[in-house]
């Protein structure tokens, strides 16, 4: 049997509206409140199912990761070994997020690999077993896979779906990368911020408790940043390095995009409760 190619597989970038460091754990994991919105703006992954078991993912990223440490063919070895299935997969990433920016974009394509290869392989495995997988490729896997904009505890694991308001974001790509990893391990960054409630902390200001440790230690972050700050609402997602701006139109985010320097890329997308990748399962 020679499957065909089944397209256009979205792994959409998220925003964390707000992001709140609770505190440390023992095994140096964070407990932190955030709010996952998804964005339409998306990496695109196809898939061949075949019937050997070997996996082949031809990529465009423009930063080389090994094939051992690409979160797309981890995730598809994690399912082969967890439900003993004997089928492969040739897939194909069209990477357009930019890699270690606060989007997601790794954990959202390791997601939407599980999501598509549950279905292409006909394993039927329910979402939360997915999501136990996806689990354990990153904290951040499991609402991609789960596919609604949700209030996040735990290390952000323990979900509850919310619908905070779909703006239009213009999201700023400051030419640095950060590492996720230094910022939890920076002892300047805050880790006291009282635990709240999530009634309570839907109607405060958001902001980020990543923030200033990452613009200080990052110029090209700052610099961004206060740019956008003359324009609109803004702060950074994740543990940066990009930052988003709030708009009610489209019209108001393109207008400051077009007047973005050059040396500074960006984009605009809509927020959305409902990740693309939901939709996309449903046709097939
Ligand atoms: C904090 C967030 C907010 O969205 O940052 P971004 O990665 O999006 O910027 C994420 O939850 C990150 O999720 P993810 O990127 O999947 O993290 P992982 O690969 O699991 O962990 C990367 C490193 O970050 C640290 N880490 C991550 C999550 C967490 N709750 N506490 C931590 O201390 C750990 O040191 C870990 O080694
Ligand atoms: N398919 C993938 N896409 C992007 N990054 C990946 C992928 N697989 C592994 N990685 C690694 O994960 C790191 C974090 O990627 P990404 O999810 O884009 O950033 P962030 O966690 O900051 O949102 C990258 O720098 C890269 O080394």
């Amino acid at each position: 049997m020679t499957a065909s190619r089944s397209s256009g597989w979205p792994a959409p970038a998220k925003l964390n509206l707000f992001l709140h460091i609770n505190g440390r754990r023992d095994d140096g994991y964070h407990e932190l409140q955030t709010l996952f919105q998804f964005v339409d703006h998306c990496d695109y992954l196809d898939f061949k199912v075949t019937n050997e078991p070997a996996l082949v993912l031809h990529s465009n990223m423009s930063e080389a990761v090994a094939d051992n440490d690409n979160l797309i063919l981890r995730a598809a070895k994690s399912l082969q070994k967890q439900t003993k299935c004997q089928l492969g997969a040739e897939i194909w990433l069209d990477k357009r997020l930019p890699m270690g920016g606060g989007l997601g974009g790794g954990s959202s394509d390791a997601a939407t690999t599980l999501v598509a290869l549950n279905a292409l392989w006909k394993l039927n495995l329910p979402t939360e077993r997915l999501a136990e997988i996806g689990l354990e490729l990153g904290a951040d896997v499991p609402v991609f896979i789960k596919g609604l904009s949700a209030f996040a505890e735990g290390v952000g694991e323990q979900l509850q779906a919310v619908t905070p308001a779909e703006y239009w974001y213009l999201v700023l790509v400051p030419d640095v990368h950060v590492s996720t990893a230094d910022i939890f391990q920076d002892p300047d960054l805050p880790r006291d911020t009282p635990k709240l409630t999530l009634d309570s902390l839907m109607s405060n200001p958001w902001s980020n408790d990543c923030q200033e440790l990452v613009v200080k230690r990052h110029p090209q972050v700052a610099k961004t940043l206060a740019w956008l700050l003359e324009y609109a609402p803004s702060r950074m997602t994740g543990t940066g390095a990009c930052v988003f701006g709030q708009f009610e139109q489209e019209q108001q985010a393109n207008d400051v995009l077009a007047k973005l320097p050059a040396s500074i890329k960006g984009f605009v997308a809509k927020g959305k409760n409902i990740s693309p990748l939901m939709l996309r399962l449903a046709q097939h």
